[in-house]
């Protein structure tokens, strides 16, 4: 039967869980619904917006008895800008919630059941970590405007001050806003494929304090490009890498192939443990450095290394995992699909001085396939994919190799348990997992998990 909630009345509920995307939900005269910003136990007064015949859709309109773990959010955009969803929630709230995540997740796979799950581990200080920001930037009313996309959109909201940033982004993009102001660059229009410039992305080397600028821009040049040059690298000595990235498809992906140097170095170097890294303009590297010593070395650890044994790290992006695993392996073997990164990869051995790691280019299943065919056997091997998990065919290469141990770092728990639950199938028992928080204020979470082969 219908039921006959109708858009636009107001209702009073109480929130009783968050799903994953950090909504509320709760029921209304026996309909599901899901509220922004709610959290459970509070008591709120919703505006229904969305009327459905299984679900309903409201607006906070406010919060009547407030949950304890609520608190004031930090950042002035919070509920236009699609970054942080979890300001609202107390830190070791959000922490709790990212390891009921991985607990939820794990949960509906049969074979996950004795798997062990950590409680996430959270930093001291959860601002400020984000060592990069990549700004689309448009025009609204003849106005210039950076920032991020709100959620669902390319509606650009801007936000000179970002909570989660290193500070020194924030000023490398002020002085690029104040430079377009009076300059001869204009703007890129999505609609019309027409104007030069698309996004603006800014790394910082959050240990080395050296700063790379990207301009990616719909064509091969930047006019004023001196002037842009000298007007940014003597206000921010610390810039030490400047390039044009030139794109010009019509498409949402971000950066095109070509990278120019306009000023600097190609790369800029940061320091994760006691291990440097040159870091060029397409290459991966994670964004909270902070964390991602405490990720790799909890990889580290589950790969239980003695100094003998033949490790295969796929998904290697500039070969940052293979060296924290070098120091303790007889020999690595990296694999990544980017052309760069493995040029990276390879430079970063070197300026590590680790001569026993070798890096191969391509898609990871033929790598995989072409070490198989040179006779190498892992005795462990390492994934770190992107958020669309591992192929099966690549898991089944794996299997294949026979590993002893595997370990598995994910930023996406719902493609971890499809593969991990695949694994526990075909003789790779999951044991342990171990969130992280690699994005506080986000919903996102990092896991490290330590798998076993079963008849050992
Ligand atoms: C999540 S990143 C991890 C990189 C690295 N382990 C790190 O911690 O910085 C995933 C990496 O997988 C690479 N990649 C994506 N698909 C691939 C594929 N089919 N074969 C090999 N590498 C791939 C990406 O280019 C990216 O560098």
């Amino acid at each position: 039967m219908a039921h006959m909630i109708a858009k636009n009345s107001i209702h009073t509920l109480t929130i009783t869980a968050l799903n994953d995307q950090a909504q509320g939900l709760g029921m209304l005269d026996g309909i599901p619904i899901i509220v922004e910003q709610a959290l459970p136990g509070e008591r709120i007064e919703v505006k229904i917006i969305k009327v459905t015949p299984i679900y309903l859709v409201g607006k906070l309109c406010s919060v009547l008895a407030p949950a304890q773990d609520r608190t004031q959010p930090f950042c002035q955009v919070f509920t236009r800008c699609g970054g942080c969803r979890l300001q609202h929630l107390s830190y070791p709230a959000q922490l709790d919630f990212k390891t009921d995540l991985a607990r939820a997740q794990v949960s509906q796979v049969k074979e996950l059941q004795t798997v062990r799950i950590h409680t996430t581990i959270g930093m001291d200080s959860p601002f400020h970590y984000r060592n990069k920001a990549l700004y689309p930037v448009g025009l609204r009313q003849d106005k210039i405007v950076m920032g991020f996309y709100a959620t669902h959109s390319h509606e650009i909201i801007e936000h000179p001050v970002c909570g989660i940033q290193d500070a020194r982004i924030d000023r490398v993009m002020a002085h690029i806003r104040q430079f377009l102001e009076c300059s001869r660059i204009s703007i890129y229009d999505e609609t019309q494929h027409s104007g030069l410039l698309r996004h603006v992305l800014v790394r910082i080397g959050m240990r080395s304090g050296e700063i790379m600028v990207v301009l990616v821009i719909n064509g091969r040049d930047l006019p004023d490009k001196d002037r842009f040059i000298s007007s940014l690298t003597h206000t921010m000595p610390e810039i030490k890498s400047l390039s044009l990235n030139c794109n010009q498809e019509k498409t949402n992906v971000i950066l095109g192939i070509e990278n120019r140097v306009i000023f600097g170095k190609y790369t800029i170097r940061d320091e994760l443990g006691e291990f440097q890294f040159d870091i060029s303009p397409s290459s991966f590297y994670q964004i909270n450095p902070r964390q991602t010593e405490m990720l790799y070395r909890k990889a580290v650890e589950y790969a239980a290394l003695s100094g003998k044994e033949t490790v295969v790290d796929l998904y290697c992006g500039i070969g940052t995992i293979s060296c924290f695993l070098a120091c303790q392996a007889q020999q690595v073997y990296g694999i990544e699909a980017v052309e760069s990164a493995v040029h990276d990869a390879r430079n970063n051995a070197a300026l590590n001085a680790l001569k026993n790691i070798e890096f191969l280019q391509g898609e990871a299943e033929e790598r995989l396939r072409e070490l198989a065919d040179r006779d190498v056997r892992p005795e462990v091997v390492v994934v770190d994919p992107p958020r669309k998990g591992c192929e099966q065919s690549v898991l089944d290469a794996i299997i294949a190799m026979q590993p002893q141990r595997m370990v598995y770092v994910s930023c996406a728990p719902k493609t971890l348990v499809r593969d991990l639950g695949y694994l526990a199938r075909n003789g790779m028992q999951p044991l342990e997992i171990q969130p992280i928080d690699l994005f506080p204020h986000t919903t996102h979470v990092e896991c490290v998990t330590r798998i076993e082969r079963k008849d050992r």
